[in-house]
């Protein structure tokens, strides 16, 4: 039983080894097959120039050992004539096309660069929200860009060495077509003891190679297992710096960076970077250089005894004179390139695992675009949104942040959310917009699932301004109109309604002005407000007929957000709107109030009908609020200055 043991481990091992050799050949199958979808051009050039420069160092070998054949036989002739002006010719050809293509490929390379690195932006835009907002798919986005940064893993090594690879292989390929009739050439007279022709010396010489071979490929794996630690060591450092350069470069966090005195906390890290990128690189120039330093002396040493083997045989007279150039020449090319094959060859290898974070990244899928069902398209805007039995917990949390969350909104229904920091009205609307789906229970749209609609014909029912919305350094108009066609009226009258016209007015490239600094040096500055009312007449402008807004007055001045009041009922018309605001008073004018606490809704009614149930969240919210309000006379619910 014992001594079954042994060789169940090896069955397993030998099937890894077999498993991992398979998926390092799709890998690369996978790499190749996209690096020509990307730039095929570059394929077909690294292809051509990697044989013209496996040719070019044969040609004087090939030619002159003819050349000196008919010499040393005094045959003067046509073929000897002919021979030099093929070796000129045919290095002149080789030497500028390869030369010229070299060039190209050059550019090919960062064409190819950009090419792949849109891809990955455009996945990045197109994933899932929660694959976004996710640390793992993060951690992974910056090992695929740390790893090409560092060690050049990846596709971009695909796009550099394909062309060294092609140039390796076909020397080795070229070498031992030339060496061939060496090795079958047989002697006239033996001047040694030793058999030069005997099969054995033949088989002792692929013996020694295979040997090189061997042990060239286990220490570049060695090394590349090195340089992987090295690799793996600093990702969590650069994805924090990463995070933080955006930071520094920002000039609106230079303010809190100077008044708390933060610039130590960044050196420390900086200093923490810099000195791992320097041992990883120390590491890596070490272990390259010893890889280096065995395959020469190995090398040098089988050359060495191929050079004795060629020249006894040349004396045995089992070749010509002129051919010895021919033998030596393609043997030390044999030898002298084997190294930087197999180097090649391992780099290919091991660059399966920045290609295996590349496709993972690039085949996540997500479940937002499996559904196909149209969105019923409605002039009367009848769509009705219900939750039902909703709970939900973040992916990778254990915590429900909402809890059988049970709710319907009816046509045209002003629904407004309320509830303390963390209550989960966010979250909400989160699952409403379909960045996430609910852990449990649905979220329907006229009685269906919104995972059974097609994911961008139900966004376009939604109009949205988040807490923290974004706004771009585009023109104005671009920034509400979400587009680079705009319909210049329909802007204007979104600014209008949300607020912004007098503003618009000082603008002195009115619509087309850029907002910040980054792409025109005329752009604006904007204040919280401003952009807040932006925000607000982006979603105007969409026009969709579910209008979602989380906390959009929260930047807005007292005049501003009465005038935002004011308009509402213009804005969101018979629209279906849900309100999330923590300022109570701004709420009444909704026909419901949902109360959210620790996740689910503990209370439901009108303001009127809230405020009368006096052991309520609600009226304890309003209580604490209402010292700051006072009626006018208009009836109006007015903010007031506290006295002390
Ligand atoms: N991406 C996330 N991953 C894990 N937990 C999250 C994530 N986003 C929010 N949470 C947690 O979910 C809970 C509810 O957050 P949510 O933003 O929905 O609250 P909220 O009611 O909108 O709060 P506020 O009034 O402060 O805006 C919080 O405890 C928060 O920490």
């Amino acid at each position: 039983m014992q001594k079954c043991i042994p060789f169940k481990v090896n069955i397993t091992k030998k099937n890894g080894r077999v498993k991992k050799m398979n998926n390092v050949l799709s890998l690369n199958k996978k790499g190749f097959a996209l690096m020509y979808t990307i730039e095929p051009t570059l394929v077909w050039v690294s292809v051509i120039q990697g044989s013209l420069e496996a040719l070019y160092p044969f040609i004087p070998f090939y030619f002159t050992s003819r050349i000196l054949d008919l010499l040393l036989k005094g045959a003067i002739n046509n073929q000897l004539i002919w021979y030099i002006v093929s070796a000129l010719l045919s290095s002149f050809f080789v030497t500028t096309v390869a030369s010229g293509l070299a060039h190209t490929r050059e550019s090919l390379i960062y064409r190819a660069m950009d090419k792949k690195e849109m891809l990955l932006n455009k996945k990045i835009i197109h994933m899932d929200y929660q694959f976004v907002e996710d640390t793992k798919v993060q951690e992974k986005l910056s090992n695929i860009r740390m790893n090409e940064m560092t060690g050049g893993i990846g596709m971009f090594r695909l796009f550099n060495t394909t062309k060294n690879f092609v140039k390796n292989l076909m020397t080795v390929i070229i070498a031992l077509l030339l060496i061939i009739p060496l090795l079958r050439s047989q002697s006239s007279s033996q001047i040694t003891a030793i058999n030069m022709d005997s099969s054995w010396i033949v088989a002792l010489f692929f013996l020694s190679l295979l040997v090189y071979i061997t042990l060239v490929l286990f220490l570049n794996k060695k090394a590349f297992k090195k340089y992987d630690e090295y690799i793996q060591g600093g990702v969590y450092l650069n994805n924090l710096v990463g995070a933080i350069f955006p930071i520094l470069r920002n000039y609106n966090s230079g303010k809190e960076i100077r008044i708390y005195n933060q610039q130590s906390i960044y050196s420390k890290l900086f200093d923490e970077s810099l000195n791992h990128s320097k041992k990883t690189l120390f590491g890596i120039n070490y272990v390259s250089n010893q890889v280096a330093i065995v395959s020469t002396i190995l090398s040098y040493l089988i050359l060495s005894l191929s050079y004795v083997w060629v020249i006894v045989k040349a004396l045995n007279g089992a070749i010509s004179p002129g051919t010895v150039i021919q033998y030596t020449g393609a043997l030390s090319l044999l030898i002298r390139e084997l190294p930087s094959f197999l180097e090649e060859l391992s780099s290919l290898i091991n660059n399966s695992i920045g290609l295996q974070n590349l496709f993972d990244f690039l085949e996540m899928k997500g479940n937002r675009h499996e559904g196909t069902l149209p969105v019923e398209k409605r002039l009367d805007n009848e769509y009705t949104l219900e939750a039902r039995n909703v709970s939900f917990k973040y992916p990778g949390t254990d915590e429900y942040v909402l809890k059988d969350v049970n709710i319907t909104l009816t046509v045209g229904e002003k629904l407004a959310i309320v509830g303390m920091n963390g209550s989960g009205k966010t979250t909400f609307i989160k699952l409403l917009c379909r960045l996430y789906d609910p852990t449990e229970g649905e979220i329907l749209l006229n009685g269906i699932d919104i995972r059974k609609y097609d994911y961008q014909e139900y966004l376009r029912l939604l109009s949205v301004v988040f807490q923290d919305f974004q706004l771009y350094a585009f023109q104005l108009g671009e920034n509400v109109s979400a587009s680079k066609n705009m319909e210049e009226e329909r802007v204007r009258d979104a600014l209008q309604k949300s607020g912004f016209s007098k503003r618009l007015e000082k603008l002195k490239d009115d619509l087309n002005t850029y907002l910040y600094k980054e792409y025109d040096e005329n752009g604006i500055e904007i204040s919280g407000g401003e952009a807040q009312k932006i925000a607000m007449a982006r979603a105007i402008y969409k026009q969709a007929p579910i209008v979602i807004l989380d906390e959009p007055t929260a930047a807005l001045d007292p005049l501003s957000e009465f005038e935002m009041y004011t308009n509402f009922a213009e804005v969101t018309g018979n629209r279906t709107t849900i309100y999330i605001s923590h300022r109570l008073s701004s709420c009444r004018f909704c026909d419901t109030i949902a109360v959210f606490d620790k996740g689910k809704i503990i209370q439901r009614g009108s303001h009127k009908e809230l405020v009368q149930e006096k052991d309520g969240k609600y009226y304890e919210l309003w209580q604490a609020q209402a010292q700051y309000y006072m009626k006018d006379e208009s009836g109006l619910v007015q903010e007031v200055a506290i006295s002390q």
